[in-house]
This record gives C-alpha cells, structure tokens and sequence, in this order.
C-alpha cells in the first residue's frame, strides 16, 4: 500500500467510527484502537504534508450532529482536548506551556468525566438554551431533553451571576442506571449499550424527553464561558458556578509543579473506580483564562489544556473452564469461569465470549493464560491468550444443549446458536416464567427468580400457564414461604388478569418481540386472533416490524404447543383483546383524594404509581395545591413542589408508606448496583 492509500483508509475508518461512536451510539472497536489509529494518521500526515486535507479526522472534531434536531451555532467553538496516555507527554505539555508563557502558571485537575459534552446558556440566571457539540461549530438543541435532568439548574441562586454566560460540562448516565437499563435491554432482546457514555448520548437523542427524563441523566460541569466572568481564573469561576447551583465536582485541584499533577493522577487512577459514575482520565487545563487567550488553540483542541487518559485496566488469569448458558429463548452464551482476580476495583470470576464466532477465534485450553479488560465496559472481557496449555485439547463450542441434550441449530446470518427445545428444556422453561412475571410483563410481584425455581424443582409449574392453577395449600407446604408470602403471590396472580393486552403480548416471551414491538402489534391487530392468523406480508406492513420479527410471530403461532397455551390463557381470563381505556377499580382507600407524585422512585415507576392511584379510586394531579392531600415523593422530589407543600402544610407521604396505605406490595427491587452481571 502506498502512503496516500494509508492515510486514506486511515481516514475513511476513522470518519466511519466516528459516526459508529457519535451518531449511532454504538463503537465497535475500543477507544484506546481509535486513538492509536488516530495517531498513526497524524505521525502520516506530519511526515507527508503535501496529502494534508482540512477534513480529515485528525483536523476536525467528531460530529454528533442528528437530522432530527434545529441547529444553533455556538457562541465560541466547541473543541475537543488533545489526549494521551503517557506521563512523559504531559512533561512536554508543561515544558511548552512554561516556554510560550514565561512566566509561572498554574495548572487545574479535574477528573474526565466520561458522557457526552453539552453547552448550556443562561440569560439573566434562567437556562435558556442546551446544544450538544455537534461539530464543534453548530450544535443540536436538546433543550427539552436537558430540562428532564433534575440537577441542571433551570433557575440559579443568588444573584452575581453574569447576566449573561455559557457553562460547559458532562451529561452523565450512573453506573446503577446504566446496569438497569442494560438489564432491561437484555430482557427485551435489544442491543446492550457498550458503555454508559454510549448510553448517555443515545438517551440525549432520544425523541420523546419523557423517555429521556425516565432515564435518570446527571450532569456535571467544568467550565464557563462569556465576556463579564466573576474571576481570571478557571478555578474560581468553577466554585462560583457551584454557589449558583451547579453540580461541580470537588475532585479538582490548584496544582503548582509536575509533582502535583502526577498526585492527583495516581490517586484517582484507583480512587476512581469507587465514584458512581464513569471517568476515563484526568484534564489539566492552564488555570489563568489570560494565559488561556495567549496559548490560543488549534483548529480542534485548546492548546491550554490536554487530556490524560487512564489505560483499561487488564490482568492475567488462568480459564478454569467454559460454560455454556441457556437463555430464555434458547440462545446458547459460552462464559469463561477465570480464575478470580482483582481488576478495575471488583473480583472478577467471569468474562463472556459473546457466542460461537469470538470463542473459537481464541483457541481456548483449560488452563490457558488469558489477558483480560475491563474497559469502558462493566463486563470483563478476554483480549488474548498470553500462554497456551498445549497438554489439554482446544475447548469447542458444544453441539448439544447442555441442559437437554438436543441438537443446537444455527439461525442464518447470525453469530449465535440456539436450542430449539421450546418446549421442554429447563432453562428456557424457566427463563420464559421469570420473563412472564417480570415487573414490565405480567408484574407478578413476590415470585423471584428463586421462588421460580423452587415451584420449578417440585414441579408445581412447568410452564407460564400452570401459575393459574397454583392452589395456597401447594405453596404454603413448600420451606422458605410464609403465609403471608403466599397470600401476595395469590393475588399478584389473580391481578396479572387485568394486565392490557399488548402486556400480555409481551408476557409471552415471543423471539425479537420486545415492549415496544408488542405494543405496535397490539394496536395494529386488535386481539389475538387476529393476529394468530396473520401472514409475514400483513405483518411487515405494520410500522417498526421488519422481515426478522414477522417470521418469528407467524411461526410462533404455528406451533401447536403454543397455540394450546394461548388457549388456556384465554380461559383463564387474562387479556387477549385491546381494552378501551377503563380502569378496574381494586379498592376506593383514595377515594376522594388528590396526589401529586414527584422525585424517582425505586419500586415502581411513576407511571404505574398513576395507575396505581386510578386502581384505588384516587385522582392524580400534576401541581400541588390547596386540594391537595399528600404529596408521593421518590428520592430528590422537586424542591419547589416541596417547598409549596410545606407552605401549605401539606403531608409527604414516602413510596413505602404509599404502598402500604394501599396494600400492595414492593415487588423485586428493580435499581441493582453495579457488578452484579459478573
Ligand atoms: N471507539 C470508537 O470507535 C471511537 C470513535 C470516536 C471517538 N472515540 C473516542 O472519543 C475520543 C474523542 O472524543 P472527544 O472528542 O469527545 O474527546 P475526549 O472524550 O477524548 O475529550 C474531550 C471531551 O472530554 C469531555 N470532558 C470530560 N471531562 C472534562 C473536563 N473536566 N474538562 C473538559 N472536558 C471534559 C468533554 O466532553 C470534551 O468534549 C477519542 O479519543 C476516542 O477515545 C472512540
Ligand atoms: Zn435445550
């Protein structure tokens, strides 16, 4: 090849991750293999100038701009920082910076928050406006989608403030959120996000912000902009910024010399893992705004501040063995059981290998050295054998399912296997009952994947249909369910009857049928007859359903097993048709009474809490006033409903309370910490 076809398909791959990481959300390679062919491109182009091109990558920021937003210009370019992940680089950035200025400077620390960077004006101390940074010059107007995030400022405090500024900084996804929302994901059989960043600037294009507001987004802020600032220095301005209400993160730091800054570096590199959100490195930005002008930037990044980035941190550990995991529709998982080791602050035991097509790429030993990542990720994942057991044979993908022994098959097209045993094998069995009683599906609270276990074991329930004809007197003998217990799983069972029809839909487990898909069918189809004897043609003209998910419906329905179970379904009673939208009364305990619910909560959503307040005869309401009778409050509830609710006296009633004034349970505990996957 020679070197102008290098550094063309340097920047033809680099354009097409850009927009892989940008607009889709969605890299597939990590960001330390982006920096380095980035990298190489430069050391190309700095050797070869007569093939310098004003577009190429390592010139421009990478766009994120979306055609479904209005465009705004930025008052000041938007830049990126220039990156590195060497301790010797930041010597030159310190040497540079004391040879352009000379005179003596100070350099500030702050953690690299790692989500997606927003700039946000505000006018006389109301947020008027939030763009993303889009390509630097013009940016997307995600105002309504930045309002939803509860600690971003509408309205500042105090009052010297500029009467006119622009604040930068990170919108960030926490880890525990990034986790539920993958659980989620995972359930519904939709893409996982790699990393919470992804998932952070996937949330912020999202077109419904009801959506965005559901997905619980931080924001954090680390620079501030305009031409009557309160001080000269970055620094101080960033503990105004603080006083006037904005999340400013107390991990920053005056540094005077190298030695400091390398401190501060080497203490966050392990401190870091304990924050509840992702940070990818430290930026040191030139403190003094003057010296700031002076050093001036380049056409993408400030010349008065760099980026160092933290490696991902990798170990080596021995493979003990491969297990293979059967998932609720059949997908077969090969999981590497490691030998445990500490990285990136947990234990890790496991690391996935995704499917069949990436296992085999390693040629895995029983006792083979494997070097292994945790990245942006959380899941742990194998990078390369660092030495082969050549004593004990290549590990190869099973053919048969580990649970019931039938021949796995392979779907054309895709990486995986799967058994295709629906309708006996175990894991499947029991993976298709979690799914059905799931808080999103049939919300049958007070069964865990324990309980299923255990009704599994002493076959009181082999498929989804048997739940209906579990007697007290069956449950009641079984170890480790108390009277009480029982008495919540009864009627969880006896209220999944009312459940809506696209629910129940989703309920069934049906492949590549996820929430949203299910509802789109519902209402296409009305009930389940109808749908039951649709063809792949009918199906694909519905919106939002392809080719894969109609064949999976028609052929569904074509199985006689499940046709038998819809059957029983239906005689039970559950919902098999499109309601008009009433409410089944459950009690009248709030009759007569007027809720306001605000802040996040843990056990429902605030949806189900409406709905919830309809079921037992109450009115929900969205301001807080002299009719109201208690205010539902989650964690961090509105601070001017409180305020209103205590001017008028008012009572808060906590979620817990809530539930119990109205009898119903708190379910699974939906939020979990992170690390629970491995
Ligand atoms: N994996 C891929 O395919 C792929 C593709 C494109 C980009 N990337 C990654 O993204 C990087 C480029 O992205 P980028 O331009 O957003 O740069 P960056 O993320 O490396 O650094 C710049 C950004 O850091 C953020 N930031 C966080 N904390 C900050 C603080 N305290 N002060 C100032 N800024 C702070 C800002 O949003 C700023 O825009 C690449 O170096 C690469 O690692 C990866
Ligand atoms: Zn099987």
């Amino acid at each position: 090849m020679s070197v102008q076809e290098e550094i063309e398909t340097l920047r033809t791959e680099l354009h097409e991750h850009n927009y892989r990481y940008y607009v889709l959300s969605n890299p597939i390679i990590s960001d330390m293999e982006f920096d380095q062919k980035m990298k190489a491109l430069e050391a190309l182009e700095l050797a070869h100038p007569e093939y310098d091109d004003p577009n190429s990558p390592t010139h421009r920021v990478g766009s994120d701009l979306t055609k479904e937003f209005v465009k705004v210009a930025h008052r000041y370019p938007m830049l990126s920082l220039g990156n590195t992940y060497s301790e010797s680089e930041l010597s030159d950035f310190f040497d540079r910076a004391s040879r352009l200025l000379n005179e003596s400077f100070e350099i500030v620390c702050e953690l690299k928050f790692d989500g997606v960077s927003i700039s946000l004006l505000y006018e006389d101390g109301k947020l008027i406006r939030a763009t993303t940074r889009g390509d630097g010059v013009t940016g997307d107007d995600v105002t309504t989608n930045i309002k939803t995030i509860r600690s971003i400022p509408l309205q500042l405090i105090g009052s010297d403030y500029p009467e006119n500024f622009e604040i930068r900084g990170e919108v960030l996804l926490p880890w525990k959120v990034f986790d539920t929302i993958n659980q989620e994901r995972e359930m519904q059989e939709e893409p996982l996000f790699a990393n919470p960043r992804n998932a952070a600037s996937g949330t912020l294009k999202l077109q419904n912000p009801k959506e965005v507001a559901k997905r619980l987004l931080d924001g954090y802020f680390y620079y501030m902009l305009g031409e009557n600032l309160p001080s000269d220095e970055h620094y101080d301005n960033m503990q105004k910024a603080k006083s006037w209400g904005f999340k400013v993160s107390d991990a920053i730091r005056k540094c005077k010399s190298l030695h400091e800054v390398f401190d501060f570096i080497h203490y966050w590199e392990k401190e870091r893992n304990k924050l509840p959100f992702a940070t990818d490195g430290i930026v040191l930005k030139i403190n003094s705004l003057r010296q700031q002008q002076l050093l001036g930037t380049t056409a993408k990044n400030p010349r008065w501040a760099v980026a160092f980035k933290y490696q991902a941190e990798q170990a080596v550990t021995t493979l003990q063995n491969i297990e293979f995991q059967v998932g609720r529709t059949g997908v077969v998982t090969p999981v590497a059981n490691l030998e445990p080791v500490l990285l990136a602050g947990t234990t890790v035991k496991r690391a996935t290998l995704h499917n069949a097509d990436v296992m085999t790429s390693f040629h895995l030993h029983v006792g083979d050295q494997v070097l292994i990542e945790k990245g942006g990720e959380i899941i742990p994942k194998i990078v390369s054998v660092t030495y082969q057991n050549n004593q004990s044979k290549e590990i190869e993908f099973i053919q048969l399912c580990p649970s019931c022994g039938t021949h796995l098959v392979r779907v054309e097209g895709e990486a995986g296997y799967y058994c295709p045993n629906e309708t006996s094998c175990a894991p499947q069995l029991k993976g298709k009952i979690e799914h059905f009683i799931s808080r999103k599906a049939m919300n049958i609270d007070g069964i865990g994947a324990e309980t299923v276990d255990l009704l599994f074991q002493k076959q009181l329930i082999n498929n989804i249909s048997d739940l209906y004809t579990l007697q007290p007197a069956q449950l009641i003998r079984l170890e480790r369910l108390g009277e009480k217990s029982v008495q919540n799983i009864m009627k969880a069972i006896e209220n999944s009857k009312s459940v809506p029809f696209e629910r129940v839909l989703f309920a069934l487990g049906i492949r590549y049928v996820g929430e949203k898909v299910a509802k789109a069918l519902a209402y296409a189809f009305k009930n389940i007859d109808a749908l039951a004897r649709t063809t792949t043609i009918d199906l694909a003209s519905v919106d939002e359903i392809g080719e894969k998910i109609a064949q999976s419906v028609v052929s569904y329905f074509a199985d006689i097993n499940n046709q038998q179970l819809v059957e029983l379904l239906k005689q039970y009673g559950l919902q098999f048709a499109i309601q008009e939208q009433t409410t089944v009364l459950k009690s009248t305990i709030l009759d007569g009474k007027t809720i306001v619910i605000s802040g996040v909560f843990v056990y429902h959503s605030r949806d189900e809490y409406k709905s919830l307040i309809a079921q037992h005869g109450g009115k929900e309401a969205s301001g807080i006033s002299a009719k109201t009778t208690f205010l539902l409050t989650g964690d961090q509830p509105g601070p001017s409903k409180v305020t209103k609710a205590k001017s008028l006296g008012i009572q808060m009633i906590t979620e817990t309370n809530f539930l119990h004034m109205i009898g119903e349970s708190e379910g699974d505990k939906p939020v979990q910490t992170q690390g629970t996957l491995f």
